[in-house]
Formats: C-alpha cells, structure tokens, sequence
C-alpha cells in the first residue's frame, strides 16, 4: 500500500489541486508556527528579564495577529481539503461507473454486481477521509519538519541534530505498523466483499433456498462472515490505536531530549533565553505533523484498499476506438489470428481464422467454452483481443470509431436484462419508436400473442429481470428489443435456447425475414440454429495453434 497512488493524479484531477493547496496551507501553517514560537519566547524571555510592559505591545499586537493568521490557516486547512475530497472521490466514481456502463467487457470481467455496488458506494466513500485527511497531512508531514529542522540549523545547531536523527524512526515505524496493517485490512476488505457477495447470493435465491430448506443454514453463514468482518475490523482498530500510542510515546521522548539538553545549556549559560524557549515552543510542531499522518493513514486503510481494487478495474485495457468512419457498405468481417487473455486464466482463448460474409446468417459452432462468445464480443466491439485483428472488410476494427460500429450492431445475450418498466419501454430502450413498430418488433421475436392476452397489452409493467416471465420470453423480449433497433449487424449469443425447437426455428425464420440484406451472427449449437445458418463455422473443428 503506497502512500500515495500515482493513479490518484491520473484518475482524479482535483487530487492535484489537493495537494498543491496542501503544500501552500503547509507552508504558511509552518511559518505561522515558527513566528508564534519567536514572539511569545521573546515576550516571556522580555518579562523574565524583567522588561517594562510599555515595550511589549508590538511584540503582543504581533502575536495576535498570529493567532489570527493561524485560526484562518486551520479554517483553510479544515474547508479546502473536505470540498476537493468531494470532488476527487466523485471523479473516482464517475470514471468507475462510465467504465463499467458505456465501455467494454473487460471492465467486467470476474466483476460481480455486489462487488461493484460495494466499490462505488462505500469503497469510494472510504477515500474521503484519505483524500480530506490523509494526503494534506501527508504533505504537511514533509514540509513541516523539513521547514523546522532548517529554522533550528539556524538557531541552535544542537537542537536541530536531535530532531533530525530522531524525527526519522516515526515514519521508519510507521512503515512498520503500515505493513501490518495492510494484511488486516486487506483481509478486512475481503471479509466486506465476502458478505456483500453471500448476502446478494442469498436474497437472488431466496425462493430456490426456500424449496430446498437451506435459508436458515445461508442466514447461519452470513451470521459467521459477519462475525469474522467484526473481529477483522476490531483488530485493525487495535493495531490503530497502538500505533498511535506508541508513535506518541517517541514523539514525547524526542522532545523531552531536546528540552534536557536545551535545560542543561541554560543553566550552563552556553545558551539565551529566547532561543531556548523558542525552540521548545517549536520542537513539538515537527513531530506532532508526522504523528498525525500515522493517525489519518489508519482512517483511511479502508478507502486505500477500495481504491486498489477500482484501479484494478480502471486499468484494464480498453477497447481501441479509431477515428475511420465506419463504412455504410461493408462485405465482410474477418477474425484473423486472434488470442484473448482474460484476466485470471491460466493461457489465452485462441480462435481460428473464419470470416461472415454481410448479407448472410453465420452460424458460430462448437462445444461449449471453445470461444462463440468471446468471438461475439469480439465482432461487437465490446472486448479487446490480445494479438490478432477483427476486420471489417480491410480495416481493422480498432481503426473504426467505435461507438459508430456500436450503434450499427444489435446484441442479444442468453440471459439478457431487463429493466423494470412497460413491455413497450423495454423494447424502446436502444432506439424511439412508435407503437407499430413495438408490434412488429413483438410479432418478429414471436411474442405478440402472449403480450396481446397481457391485461394491458405492450403497456403491461415488468419488474426488473422480468420474473414473473418465463427464460424464453424473456430472451424473446430481448430479440424484439433488438429487432425494433434495427441494426445493419445482429448479433445473437445462445439468444433463443430457451425456446422449444419449433418457436426458435419460427423466430429464427421471422428474424431471418426481417434483416434480409443484413447480417446475422449466431453462436449456438441447437439444431434450428443450423437450420436457418447459410454457412456454419465449427470453431471447435478448425485446427488451432
Ligand atoms: N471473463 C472470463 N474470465 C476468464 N475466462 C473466461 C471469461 N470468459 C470466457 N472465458 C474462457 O474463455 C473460453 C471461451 O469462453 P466463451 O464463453 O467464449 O465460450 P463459448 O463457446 O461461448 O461457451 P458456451 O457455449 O458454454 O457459452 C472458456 O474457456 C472460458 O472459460
């Protein structure tokens, strides 16, 4: 766990502005410290030697001022971070959400919905504190003293070499408890993700648990994860508050050397009032600024962690996009030497050489796992090979502007989503239409009938994932919804095995009808799937490297 991420600056701009504001509220915070330090040591240096208070009012309007000064310094230092924390953790959470919404499947991969709810709420939420607390304090903790060390190098050498050889053993332990720390909250932060995923689990399967007489045993578990997350936290809570005792306790003894050996110079004589004085008021400054580091660095474990496993997301390659118009005419799609390398498998997916022909229904044959979808994804545009091309006609896809192929390219899932919402909205939800064509749409997928019967027809509402709908109608749905698009290149993965052998070879028929002139690419390997392909590509037969 560093203690700042590069990315931070990458990902979030404001970050910048953090710090550079931190710097600048260190500086004036550390001067401020410095001054107050010299004027009140002169002050009481001036009384002890029994000086008039009539020659003392500069020296008190100068302190006032500083006090002033200072109390503006903290406002700043308290305000300036907590607004630009928001805006840094919004800019972490909108790069996140348009990363997994509008680009392509590789953000996905092995992401699971509970995951992903749990980074974007309470894990970006985590970084507030690391962005408001932690990274201010963290440049203060190397300006400060930096700043006080120089200062003393000026007044009292001897002091200034105490602070210097000891100010180094607190971030030298706090590297050490860092360390620690990170493996508890690393399995604290699992623990989180493991809950979240089980809790997910359990109420999608409520019903299926039910049957099965196994909800209890389920709450049971999730009792036993909840307890483990407890002991997690509490023991990263201990190491916390220990650390922080025990950093507490080397500050006290830094500056307790420097107070004895300033004592013992003065009573020597060897140094004056004043200085003594001021570099007591001021010794204590440069340790309590690492101090706090160590205390905020605790706070904020949990939005570190959080962070790491965002940029685990934002760093996957994305798909290429050119600037090539995408031609109006294309004849063929080409996959040529193609290897993908999914993140967490042991070797690449490698696919052989086939090309569609535009105009035609192209079957993606196979045994299950040899590549169909990957291949989809691939012609859709939505996942970036590793080595080899897609290409369209002569031009590789990622010289294409992607969102322009995207919006030429209708996909359909085994198990598509469905939004809650009227029939007609869900069909409507990739392009406007009237209500005509929502017929059309519904009588191509072979579903009109079904939604005719409907109380209210195509305004009949549907809960999200449609469940009071069966697996067929629902992929039914998801064809309508693509067919009203209209794309130039329809894409169906595995899109009508749910459908009994008659209704698909009709829907796949009906399909067929419809986008005369376009492009169809299936991936499946039921019977009417052959029997509407006009060319069937077996990726399992073709000899692979
Ligand atoms: N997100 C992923 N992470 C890791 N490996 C993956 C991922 N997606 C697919 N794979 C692997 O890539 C290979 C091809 O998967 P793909 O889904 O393309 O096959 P498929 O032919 O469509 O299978 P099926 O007919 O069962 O749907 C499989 O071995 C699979 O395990």
């Amino acid at each position: 766990m560093r203690p700042l991420d590069p990315r931070l600056l990458r990902y979030a701009g404001a970050t910048r502005g953090l710090l550079a504001g931190a710097a600048g509220v260190g500086l004036a915070g550390t001067a401020a410290t410095i001054g107050y330090a010299v004027v009140l040591a002169g002050l009481v240096a001036h009384v002890v030697r029994g000086g008039s208070a009539a020659t003392m009012t500069g020296g008190v309007v100068a302190l006032l001022v500083i006090v002033v000064a200072r109390a503006a310094i903290a406002w700043y230092a308290e305000y300036f971070p907590r607004r630009t924390a928001v805006r840094m953790t919004s800019q972490i959470r909108r790069a996140l959400l348009t990363r997994v919404t509008t680009e392509d499947r590789a953000a996905m991969v092995d992401r699971s919905p509970a995951r992903l709810i749990n980074l974007a709420t309470t894990g970006v939420a985590g970084l507030e504190t690391y962005a408001a607390r932690y990274l201010p304090q963290l440049v203060l903790a190397t300006m400060v003293p930096l700043g006080i060390v120089v200062y003393l190098g000026f007044q009292d050498v001897e002091s200034a070499i105490v602070i210097a050889v000891t100010i180094p053993l607190i971030p030298m332990f706090m590297a050490l408890v860092g360390w620690h720390t990170q493996k508890t909250a690393h399995r604290q932060y699992r623990l989180l993700d493991v809950l979240a995923h089980r809790f997910t689990d359990v109420v999608t399967g409520l019903t299926t648990l039910k049957a099965f007489g196994r909800s209890r045993a389920q709450a049971e578990l999730i009792r036993r994860t909840d307890a483990e997350h407890k002991s997690a936290t509490m023991k990263t809570l201990r190491i916390a508050f220990l650390s922080a005792l025990v950093l507490e306790l080397l500050a006290t003894l830094s500056v307790a050397l420097v107070a004895v050996s300033i004592g013992l110079r003065l009573v020597s004589g060897s140094l004056d009032l004043h200085t003594g004085l001021t570099v007591l008021l001021v010794a204590p400054e440069a340790y309590l600024a690492l101090r706090a580091v160590g205390t905020h660095f605790h706070a904020s474990v949990d939005g570190l962690t959080a962070a790491e496993a965002i940029f685990a997301i934002l760093d996957q390659p994305v798909c290429h996009s050119g600037h090539a118009a995408v031609p109006s005419r294309w004849t063929t799609i080409t996959l040529r030497d193609i290897a993908v390398q999914y993140a967490g498998a042991r070797a690449p997916v490698r696919l052989p050489d086939f090309t569609c022909r535009a105009g035609d229904t192209t079957l993606l044959a196979g045994p299950s796992g040899v590549g169909k979808s990957t291949a989809l994804n691939l012609i859709a545009g939505v996942l970036q090979s590793t080595s080899g091309e897609v290409l369209i006609d002569a031009t590789p896809l990622d010289l294409l502007e992607r969102a322009a192929w995207s919006a030429q390219t209708g996909y359909v899932a085994q198990s598509p989503y469905i939004p809650a919402g009227t029939v007609a909205d869900n069909i409507r939800m990739l392009s406007s239409g009237s209500a005509e064509r929502v017929d059309h749409a519904l009588y191509v997928a072979g579903l009109a009938e079904f939604v005719m019967q409907l109380p209210r027809g195509a305004d009949t509402m549907l809960r999200e994932g449609a469940p009071e709908w069966s697996q067929g109608q629902r992929q039914r749905l998801a064809i309508a919804r693509a067919v009203a698009a209209r794309p130039q290149l329809l894409l169906l993965d595995e899109a009508t095995s749910a459908l009994d052998h008659r209704t698909e070879y009709l829907v796949l028929q009906r399909i067929r009808q419809e986008f005369a002139g376009r492009t169809i690419v299936i991936a499946g390997h039921r019977d009417a799937t052959r029997d509407v392909a006009d060319q069937v590509i077996d990726l399992g037969a073709v000899a692979r490297v």
